[in-house]
């Protein structure tokens, strides 16, 4: 990965990984999981991270997310370390900074498509720009007549595509994907992978994946280990 989008222009990642420590459970008997991951995602770039189940990439999209705070190590967004902020100023940081596709879209069901896609806009007054946005990005990722359905009256490829549309409605400039590809059939996952490949033309993108479509896509991918190390039975 490297630090520039173009030759002799040197840019500061917008997400950046320190170091990453993290280990579940208590003190005396931790289940250790990251273990000095450290990566970089420059705008206009998509980072994979990939690894067998369990070796803990939901765990580290979590942590770049600022929803798990690590042992140690540092995460910075646009170059700014986000550990002193409380939990309100991050809230209010990420909504504006960062996306979040989680692992099972996460919309919410007794919502329509349109109205979880403008969620992160809920605590303000929606303005018409808000409404045509959301609009403008349902039928940029072909959801166009989707929007008064349900999630789940929406197939698993309309619903990731939604979760996509709700991460981007405050034009974040980093998008964390987890699995997005996951449980589609080959041409829906290529539709979300051509997707997300739009998306990092002008955005920091980290996706956790084992799709070889995805990880053919991303500029560099970063294997995680076989960690998830957890206390042997004595
Ligand atoms: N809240 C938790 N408490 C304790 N252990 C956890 C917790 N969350 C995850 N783990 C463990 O941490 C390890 C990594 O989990 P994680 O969900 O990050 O893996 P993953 O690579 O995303 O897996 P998958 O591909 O199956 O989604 C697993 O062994 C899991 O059981």
């Amino acid at each position: 990965m490297t630090a520039s989008t173009e030759p002799g222009l040197i840019c500061t990642p917008t997400l950046t990984l320190e170091q990453i420590y993290l280990a579940y459970g208590e003190s005396r008997r931790p289940t250790i999981v990251l273990e000095g991951v450290s990566l970089a995602v420059s705008p206009g770039s998509m980072v994979c991270v990939a690894g067998r189940s369990g070796s803990g990439k939901t765990t580290l999209l979590k942590v770049a997310h600022g929803a798990l705070r690590p042992d140690t190590g540092r995460v910075l967004w646009e170059g700014e370390d986000i550990a002193p902020f409380s939990s309100d100023q991050l809230a209010l940081k990420r909504r504006n900074l960062v996306g979040y596709v989680p692992q099972d879209s996460g919309l919410i069901e007794t919502m329509t498509a349109f109205e979880n896609v403008l969620v992160p806009r809920m605590p303000e007054r929606l303005s018409r720009k808000d409404v045509d946005r959301a609009r403008m990005l349902m039928a940029d990722l072909g959801l166009r007549g989707r929007e008064n359905h349900r999630p789940n009256a929406l197939s698993g490829g309309e619903r990731q595509r939604v979760a996509l549309a709700r991460a981007l409605i405050n034009d974040p400039a980093i998008v964390l994907a987890d699995e997005p590809t996951s449980g589609l059939d080959r041409s829906t996952a290529d539709r979300v992978i051509d997707i997300l490949v739009d998306v990092a033309k002008d955005r920091a993108v980290l996706v956790a994946s084992h799709d070889p479509g995805l990880i053919i896509a991303a500029q560099l991918t970063h294997q995680m280990e076989a960690l998830a190390i957890a206390p042997q039975p004595r």
